[in-house]
């Protein structure tokens, strides 16, 4: 049956794009442009600075990408005024024909993920087409959101190996009949994704593996055939583009790779002056920023 995925792979293919860019705005790292006293200004004033922020990488990126990934932190930060900026963020990436990744991380007991689900994949102004869950509550933790999904024609991404460096700490824990962790989350998600599939073999259950741990993707990947990966860590994480290719299935499907600081910070690099940068150099690096990444990981997935 028709699905999620289906959506995602025949957008990529549309757009010759498994790009993703994150949505991390941290006002310290805006041009006065945008806002100059970060001290004193109000929950209001840099609400309206991350908004009028999201849409000049939006305009820049939306050519080269297949979804912008809010990560739902920055937002909440400023409560209130941060969440109508998300609000406002989601529904201007949805006129430029963009899906949405919220990033949330959530995961609760069932009762609990159940609202969740409903407020990032049901009919709410923040709820955009997939969104991140956290496992490590159990099956009636992460089921709400599949079952919200599916109703919805919506996605998710379940964590399994985070590209963080401490990952390992919990998720590479070994089991008692020596399994990993990690390896234990992606049976439970081969089972469900076998039943979920859609008209281009991909379930709209996908995990997020980082890019920062190419050996383990390639294991995963092998594992989980009908699991679309969400691949954060490239870029300033020190995920590389030469370490892709075992994330991407054999046609170079598969995969979304996201990045965020790489991309929308770029005006900074070797710019001691970043904070006299103008709107219309933020909109040229960040939209040659995005081109760059774009083609680097195509030519990994041959395309
Ligand atoms: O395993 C994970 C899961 C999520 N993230 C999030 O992705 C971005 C990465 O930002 P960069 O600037 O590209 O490093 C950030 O929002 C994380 O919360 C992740 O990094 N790793």
């Amino acid at each position: 049956m028709r699905n999620f995925a289906d959506i995602l792979i025949e957008q990529s293919i549309q757009k010759k794009s498994v790009f993703v860019v994150g949505l991390d705005p941290d006002i310290a790292f805006f041009p006065h442009f945008l806002i100059k006293d970060t001290q004193d200004a109000s929950q209001e004033v840099i609400a309206n600075a991350i908004f009028q922020f999201n849409q000049i990488i939006i305009d820049a990126v939306a050519d080269h990408v297949v979804a912008i990934k809010p990560q739902l932190a920055y937002y909440e930060v400023y409560g209130s005024h941060g969440i109508r900026a998300l609000e406002e963020t989601i529904a201007y990436a949805r006129s430029k024909g963009l899906l949405i990744i919220n990033d949330a991380k959530r995961g609760d007991i069932g009762s609990t993920s159940l609202a969740y689900a409903k407020a990032f994949l049901g009919q709410s102004p923040l709820s955009g087409d997939m969104v991140t869950v956290n496992p490590f509550l159990g099956s009636d933790g992460y089921l709400p959101f599949v079952d919200v999904a599916k109703n919805n024609g919506k996605g998710l991404f379940i964590l399994l190996k985070t590209s963080n460096p401490s990952s390992h700490e919990i998720q590479n824990l070994s089991l008692e009949d020596g399994e990993l962790l990690y390896f234990r989350i992606a049976e439970n998600l081969h089972k469900l994704s076998l039943s979920t599939k859609g008209e281009h073999d991909y379930s709209f259950i996908g995990t997020v593996v980082g890019a920062t741990y190419p050996l383990e993707a390639e294991r995963i990947r092998q594992f989980l055939p009908h699991c679309i990966f969400l691949v954060p860590g490239f870029g300033m994480q020190g995920g590389k583009a030469e370490d892709l290719k075992v994330f991407f299935d054999a046609k170079g499907h598969g995969a979304l790779i996201s990045s965020s600081r790489g991309i929308i910070y770029c005006y900074m690099d070797n710019n001691p002056y970043w904070e006299a940068t103008t709107a219309e150099e933020m909109h040229t690096l960040i939209q040659k920023a995005a081109l760059q990444a774009k083609e680097q990981i195509n030519a990994v997935r041959g395309i």
